[in-house]
């Protein structure tokens, strides 16, 4: 569902769960393979994609073992839980030139965006302050030939990236206010913001409409229930 706002906002709906139990809990091989198996019955992507999404994996499940990428209980569940979430957000994704992804941590959603559109010629650019997280979105981006720079800094230091970006899209990062705060006082005029929420989106973004005025879309989204998808537009302060 498509719905523009300006605010003050209306209330939404609740949105509906929609996803099928993915199979959880899940580690090990053996729980990747059934998770990808049934990414594919549910998900048409073509075999170049699926070869850099496999090699993403692949990449991720090694450097996991030294370090702390993802939750360690979700590392089975890669492709429902991780991939097949980002997937949700990227098919909003308008064609861009140049796409910022704030707090990617193990990628998500940058790293799977650019998998995705890498024949597009779109860059995805990745913004993650911690440099152990950093140095391996460089080797996925290496491993995957990803164009791309990623910024091993605080979004804060990275002013310059986000005002050459035509998108921006942040997952599990920070509440709506302070996703605002970010973006805008370097974005330009024309870029787009799509932020994945959770359930207390709706409480978030009543709290930025007391700072900031936007324009909104909503898209529901089944990643989790209540979760939503905030295509976010003309940020400026009250
Ligand atoms: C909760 S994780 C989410 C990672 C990923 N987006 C996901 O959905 O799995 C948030 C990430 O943002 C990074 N981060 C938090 N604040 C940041 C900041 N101000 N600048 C850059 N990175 C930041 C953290 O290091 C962490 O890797």
């Amino acid at each position: 569902m498509r719905r523009e706002r300006s605010f003050p906002p209306e209330r939404q709906p609740a949105a509906k769960p929609r996803r099928k139990a993915s199979p959880r809990p899940a580690e090990g091989a053996a729980q990747q393979a059934e998770g990808r198996a049934y990414f594919l019955e549910t998900h048409d992507v073509s075999r170049e994609t699926l070869a850099r999404l496999d090699r993403y994996v692949a990449l991720l499940t090694e450097w996991q073992r030294q370090i702390n990428l993802v939750a360690p209980a979700t590392i089975g569940d890669v492709w429902s839980r991780h991939i097949a979430d980002s997937l949700v957000l990227e098919r909003l994704l308008p064609p861009f030139q140049r796409c910022v992804d704030l707090g990617s941590g193990a990628g998500l959603p940058g790293l799977v965006v650019a998998a995705v559109r890498a024949e597009q010629g779109g860059i995805v650019d990745l913004v993650e302050s911690n440099a152990k997280k950093a140095a391996f979105l460089r080797a996925v981006q290496r491993g995957l030939g990803l164009a791309g720079t990623v910024h091993a800094a605080r979004i804060g230091d990275c002013g310059a990236a986000l005002a050459a970006a035509d998108l921006v899209t942040a997952r599990a990062l920070a509440p709506l206010p302070e996703l605002l705060a970010f973006v805008a006082p370097h974005i330009g005029t024309s870029a787009r913001c799509f932020f994945q929420k959770g359930r207390s989106h709706e409480q978030e973004i009543n709290q930025a409409a007391a700072h900031w005025r936007f324009t909104m879309i909503k898209h529901e989204s089944n990643v989790e229930n209540g979760s939503a998808i905030l295509e976010i537009g003309d940020i400026a302060r009250r």
